[in-house]
């Protein structure tokens, strides 16, 4: 029995859930997209570029050979860049915000399935250039680059070394005589290796190589570097480039590798905003900060959080509609089956998903006012908040990719059999969110530059200096007691920030122990990653709860008595949450006691059950149109099956009725005549 909403046919248990919201949807999609002005925008943009239908297939990705599949992404792309060029770029504020406006790029989405090959042009060509240009490179390579006059990607990666960039291998050596660097693979393990685009679609790329200038290296350093004839898109002589071959996700983004033999640039195409090399060739250093160059990939990390908020939007919203119309099991015999949204694990599996994607949508957006406030800084000479936002963006990345990743795959549990179907959406999100855990900095890299940082900040703490403002908590870590445990939302991030200090100081501890046992300071150091990881999770899980309450308490200050109500609910789940994930690091770090977590789990369970009327109007509230879920599962009617079906008919499998493997294989073996 279906119902008619809107001129759509609804499933009746989605129109039921609908019906028993208690909230303003609207007033949470607002919050959300960081006030009504921006989701006005956002649906204006929506309407310009997915309207028309140029972002759908007539065969859908997943039918297509992997050429095929390539070329279809670039058909689109192109679509979509002459869309952002022309209706979308005064619409998008693409002047005031840049190219990486979070809207156009999630509108994208709708084109692409898996992402596209224009991503790392957009992504950190684009963002190279702005950052690491002097002003004459930038007004030459801007306009053309933003006018895809030119299209590139960052290959900094090679086949060696991808999260150790010193060691990378490639060279870049200036030749006096011509004004040029000659850039040169030297072995194979030097080859750029990953970089998106490279493979077939890009024909300019920044490369990082080592500088070598007047027989001295002065590390690694940008160049802009053109591989492909202009007009003809030949490969220039002295380049080998290729595509890198089928991958778990990002197979329409033809990553790429490149190789130099001995291949001339002329010295301007060194990106000399921070490092410049004169033509006598004299190495001058211009930045205050050594590690300016790392600029663009700070600001990806940036970017990422945001992403992966996004995704894991999408997969909840999938998750929890599918749930509200799946019925299974029959727990009271008299009843019929419960929609499997009522089960209290199934509840425990998807509501952090939807906490998690608000907690990280609203980080994000604090962080990149933090970094929009740290590059003012630095335009004035002043990188003093640089070592405290690359610790904060590091850790951020890292948890935020690796908490949506697992949650995007419970989404998939969630989902049962069904799930596993690629056109349920969720094999996609995962596969394009699990790596975003690896680049861009891996996992344990990046929290172990956040751990540096937090041992220094302990160092300054126990010295009595004044501590920067993400980490003043560590004063109080000399205190000799344990924290107070306290069930108050305040009082949980206080015991999150007393684990972290007490982490910190059990590492700080244990190195001093291993560096008096006779370890150097590295040994010391390495003995004590483990515990250092641990650490700058800790920190990092602190900074979001923190940031995620007094955002969501700024944010709803003057809304609706119903939306202040399931904005705290889901807060507090968070903080329970994750409370009953560290019990026992509460045990050691705090007073909290077995009744105190007994008593939590019970609160816990009950906020389930309060947040579950509300569950399908949270999910609505991320306001995602389908052509951007791309699932069967998880479209707004709700039309479950009848979208399964529909997508299984379009299998190539079931053109013909007798699959010509019957008389080739099947009937031989059969008949006993193979
Ligand atoms: C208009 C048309 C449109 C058309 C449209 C059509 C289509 C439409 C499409 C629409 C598209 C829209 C576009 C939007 C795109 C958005 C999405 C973007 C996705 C992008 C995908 C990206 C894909 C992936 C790309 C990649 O993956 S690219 C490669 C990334 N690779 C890595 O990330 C390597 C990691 N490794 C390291 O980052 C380092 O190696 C290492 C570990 C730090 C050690 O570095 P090391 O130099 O050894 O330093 P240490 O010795 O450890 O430290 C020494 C001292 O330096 C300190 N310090 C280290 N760092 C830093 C640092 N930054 N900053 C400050 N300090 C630092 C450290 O704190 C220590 O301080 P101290 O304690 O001494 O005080
Ligand atoms: C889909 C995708 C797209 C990419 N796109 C690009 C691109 O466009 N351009 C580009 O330049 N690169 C790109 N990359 C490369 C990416 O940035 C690197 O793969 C990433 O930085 C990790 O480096 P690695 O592969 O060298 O891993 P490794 O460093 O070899 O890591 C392997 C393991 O060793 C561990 N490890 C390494 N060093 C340490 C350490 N010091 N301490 C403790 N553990 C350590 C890691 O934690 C990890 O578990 C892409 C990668 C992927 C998967």
């Amino acid at each position: 029995m279906t119902q008619t909403n809107n001129n759509m046919t609804v499933n009746p248990d989605l129109a039921m859930e609908r019906a028993k919201c208690n909230f303003n949807v609207l007033e949470v999609t607002h919050i959300f997209d960081g006030g009504e002005r921006n989701t006005l925008q956002r649906k204006k943009i929506e309407d310009v570029a997915l309207n028309s239908g140029a972002s759908k297939d007539a065969l859908g990705e997943e039918h297509m050979s992997p050429k095929e599949k390539y070329e279809n992404a670039v058909r689109k792309s192109c679509i979509y860049a002459t869309m952002m060029k022309n209706e979308l770029a005064e619409l998008s504020g693409l002047e005031s915000f840049g190219v990486s406006s979070p809207v156009i790029r999630r509108t994208a989405d709708a084109f692409f399935k898996e992402v596209s090959p224009f991503l790392l042009h957009l992504g950190m060509f684009v963002p190279t250039i702005m950052g690491q240009c002097t002003p004459e490179q930038q007004s030459y390579w801007l306009p053309r680059a933003l006018d895809m006059q030119i299209i590139g990607t960052y290959a900094q990666t090679e086949l060696g070394h991808g999260t150790f960039i010193r060691g990378l291998e490639t060279t870049a050596t200036y030749d006096p005589e011509t004004e040029e660097f000659v850039l040169h693979s030297p072995t194979l393990s030097s080859y750029k290796w990953w970089a998106g685009g490279l493979g077939k679609t890009v024909n300019y790329c920044i490369v990082v190589a080592q500088l070598y200038t007047k027989g001295e290296c002065h590390g690694t350093h940008p160049f802009i570097v053109q591989i492909r004839d202009e007009d003809t898109h030949v490969p220039l002589p002295g380049i080998k480039v290729g595509e890198i071959g089928p991958k778990m996700g990002f197979n329409t983004a033809d990553n790429g590798f490149l190789g130099f033999d001995h291949y001339r640039i002329p010295r301007e195409h060194m990106l000399m905003k921070n490092a410049q090399v004169l033509k006598d060739g004299t190495y001058v250093k211009v930045a205050r900060h050594g590690k300016l160059t790392y600029g663009t990939m700070v600001f990806v990390r940036v970017v990422l959080v945001n992403e992966v908020a996004f995704n894991l939007a999408k997969a909840s919203t999938i998750a929890v509609r599918y749930s509200a119309i799946r019925r299974q099991s029959k727990p009271k015999p008299d009843e019929v089956e419960p929609q499997i949204l009522d089960y209290v694990t199934q509840q425990h599996k998807l509501f952090i998903a939807i906490a998690t994607a608000h907690a990280l949508q609203l980080c994000s957006t604090w962080l990149w006012e933090s970094f929009s406030a740290v590059l003012a800084q630095m335009k004035g000479g002043n990188t003093d908040t640089l070592p405290e936002f690359h610790a904060l963006s590091s850790c951020l990345k890292a948890i935020s990719t690796s908490d949506s990743a697992h949650l995007i795959e419970q989404c998939r549990h969630a989902c049962g059999g069904h799930g596993y179907m690629i056109s349920s959406g969720i094999p996609n999100l995962y596969n394009f969110v699990s790596a975003t855990r690896t680049y861009e900095g891996d996992y344990t890299v990046l929290l172990l530059q956040t751990a540096r940082f937090l041992v220094k900040a302990y160092e300054q703490a126990e010295a009595k200096k004044p501590l920067t403002p993400t980490v003043s908590y560590l004063a109080h870590a000399f205190s000799g007691s344990r924290a107070t445990w306290d069930n108050s939302p305040d009082g949980i991030i206080r015991s999150f920030q007393a684990l972290a200090a007490g982490k910190t100081a059990v590492c700080v501890t244990n190195m001093r122990k291993r560096m008096r046992a006779g370890l150097s300071q590295v040994d010391a150091w390495e003995m004590s990653t483990i515990q250092l990881v641990a650490a700058a999770e800790a920190h990092c899980r602190a900074v979001i709860a923190d940031t995620y309450r007094k955002e969501i308490v700024r944010l709803t200050a003057n809304s609706s008595p119903n939306v202040k109500v399931v904005m705290d609910q889901l807060t507090t789940l968070y903080l329970y949450y994750w409370a009953l994930e560290r019990t026992g690091d509460l045990l050691m770090f705090t007073s909290v006691s077995q009744k105190d977590l007994v008593d939590l789990q019970i609160a816990y369970e009950e906020l389930l059950l309060k947040i579950r009327p509300n569950a399908v109007g949270l999910v609505d509230a991320f306001d995602l149109r389908d052509e951007l879920l791309h699932s069967t599962l998880g479209s707004y009617d709700g039309r479950v099956y009848e979208r399964l079906m529909e997508e299984a008919l379009k299998s190539p499998m079931n053109k013909e009725p007798v699959s010509d493997a019957y008389s080739k294989y099947l009937r031989p073996m059969m008949k006993g005549k193979l």
